[in-house]
């Protein structure tokens, strides 16, 4: 029997980088996780235990440290992602692609009586940003061409009423009352990518990435808040709508939008109506299991 490797990659998960810019005594910072995985000719390296052909790991690791230090890109996640890529890619010559993943975690400059602090900051959310970058040599080092996929990953919301599920399918399997009136809780997992023109890893200062990503979250928080819901399906697409409206470098927009049930507790046990929608006002939030909505928008 004979067999084929038919997909390798390997790299470095979970770099963990905290990098401070420091102009006098204003500092800016960010933390990522930075994951770097590569491709090219390493085939031998599963096929042949050849490790000639192995960046180790642990240099990823090392690269990855060396450019937060050095790279004028470091305060913005995308142009970071695109030069680490790109120098990997064009330093080994055996190397054709890097795709690399970074989630930025928040940190927010803390106001002391409205003035902004110098140099301190407090976690505002466990929502991250998020980026994922591939930067592809197969057409030669000269040649390089990207693809930028961003997002918001665990960006937790709930709206206690302007939520509604009602027509849906009724046969022998339902059991779930038609509500004019719920609970809506979903955890936003969002990714957006870009029209390729934008996205050339050797002029990395040539797209406003921060604009969209501040975009893309406030959109999701407004619609969320204000869309009279009647379904995450309807409310999922018109965020997905208002991104593309707004941003015509978006080129598709896909959110996964987790159903968090909130179930309001009966409490016939001790007199008390819990249960009519205009009274339920005590609920049980259910770990699992949930709904999971996904869908991806594109333009005509
Ligand atoms: O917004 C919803 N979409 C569904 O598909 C669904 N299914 C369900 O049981 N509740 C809900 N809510």
């Amino acid at each position: 029997m004979s067999f084929n490797l038919t997909a390798a990659r390997y790299g470095k998960d979970k770099v963990r980088v905290f990098r401070v810019v420091k102009n006098g005594n204003w500092h800016e910072v960010v933390e990522y996780n930075v994951c770097t995985l590569l491709e090219g000719d390493i085939e031998t390296s599963f096929t042949k235990a050849d490790n000639t052909v192995v960046v180790a790991t642990d240099s990823i690791k090392n690269i990855t440290y060396y450019l937060a230090k050095t790279s004028p890109h470091i305060l913005h996640p995308e142009r970071f992602a695109l030069h680490l890529g790109s120098h990997i890619v064009g330093k080994y010559a055996h190397i054709h692609k890097a795709t690399v993943s970074i989630e930025q975690l928040r940190w927010h400059r803390i106001a002391i009586n409205g003035q902004d602090h110098t140099h301190s900051f407090y976690r505002d959310g466990d929502d991250k940003r998020t980026t994922e970058v591939e930067v592809d040599a197969t057409a030669g080092k000269d040649n390089m061409v990207a693809k930028v996929t961003s997002g918001i990953a665990d960006l937790l919301v709930i709206k206690t009423t302007g939520s509604a599920f009602e027509n849906f399918v009724r046969d022998e399997y339902t059991t779930l009352a038609e509500v004019t009136d719920r609970i809506f809780s979903t955890s936003v997992d969002l990714r957006y990518s870009f029209i390729p023109k934008t996205l050339d890893p050797n002029n990395l200062g040539n797209f406003d990435y921060d604009k969209v990503a501040s975009a893309a979250r406030a959109i999701t928080l407004e619609i969320f808040a204000t869309d009279e819901s009647a379904s995450v399906q309807a409310t999922l697409y018109k965020m997905a709508e208002r991104l593309l409206a707004e941003h015509g470098d978006v080129e598709h927009v896909a959110y996964t939008l987790p159903n968090k049930h909130y179930l309001a507790v009966d409490m016939k046990y001790i007199g008390i109506d819990n249960l009519t929608p205009s009274a339920a006002e005590v609920f049980c939030p259910v770990a699992a299991p949930s709904g999971l909505i996904s869908a991806t928008v594109s333009r005509k």
